[in-house]
């Protein structure tokens, strides 16, 4: 990679959904960079275009038209199904608002699943995954299940689920929406943390001011558009 060039970028990304007059432009035209190291923020009114932007980012759905770059040479929206899958798995790790956790599972376990996906042997994995429990404050409580576990306990096990196989970018679709402000605030210092410690390109979507403020780089959505 060229110093200098965005780990991910969005190059005049569209994404159009329905026909006829049932038809929403929910991204018309985007450009977006996002660098290692560095948080961007996704804000915008509901309905702008931020958890679609995210999911073209982030490999989950692919645009009408435009491309996302990674390293400014791979166009990850226009691999095959089996290579988006791939690099999704070795690159990109995924924090959602409802946490997403297997209710039937320990965080331990919760957060093992990635590396078990990837083929990590036993021993490797259960090392990997006390490093990031502990990381994230959680080592105490790594056989608790989700429902034994706060809204913030559970939303640190979803960080430490998306960072435990070791990706360079993170995607984090209103991480904090289901918190109360102070904890919000705890989860956001600990992505903006990781962020800066591992060198991720991280982009996360978010209402909250505040939280924002923390951001290296705001990005204002409106009606699908970049807001200058
Ligand atoms: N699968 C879909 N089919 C049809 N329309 C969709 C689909 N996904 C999103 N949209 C529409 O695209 C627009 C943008 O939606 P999106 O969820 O990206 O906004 P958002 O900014 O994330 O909103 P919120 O803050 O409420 O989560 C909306 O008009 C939405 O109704």
């Amino acid at each position: 990679m060229v110093s200098g060039t965005p780990r991910l970028a969005g190059r005049d990304l569209r994404r159009t959904f329905g026909t006829g007059e049932a038809q929403v432009h929910a991204i018309v035209g985007v450009d977006i960079d996002v660098n290692g190291g560095q948080l961007t923020a996704v804000t915008g009114p509901s309905g702008s275009g931020k958890t679609t932007l995210l999911n073209l980012l982030g490999g989950l759905d692919r645009p009408t038209s435009g491309r996302v770059l990674l390293d400014g040479d791979t166009v990850l929206s226009e691999l095959s199904e089996n290579a988006v899958l791939a690099t999704r798995r070795q690159r990109i790790g995924y924090v959602f608002q409802t946490f997403g956790l297997v209710p039937v599972l320990s965080a331990t376990e919760n957060v093992e699943v990635p590396l078990r996906l990837n083929g990590v042997a036993a021993s490797e994995r259960a090392e990997r995954v006390a490093a990031i429990l502990e990381r994230v404050g959680l080592a105490r409580h790594a056989k608790q299940r989700p429902h034994e576990l706060s809204g913030g306990q559970q939303q640190r096990v979803g960080v430490a689920r998306a960072l435990v196989a070791e990706p360079d970018i993170l995607i984090a679709d209103e991480p904090t929406g289901q918190l109360d402000s102070d904890t919000a605030a705890t989860i956001m210092d600990l992505i903006v943390e990781l962020t800066h410690e591992r060198g991720l390109a991280s982009v996360i979507s978010t209402h909250d001011p505040l939280l924002m403020a923390r951001a290296d780089r705001i990005v204002h959505l409106l009606d699908g558009a970049v807001k200058a």
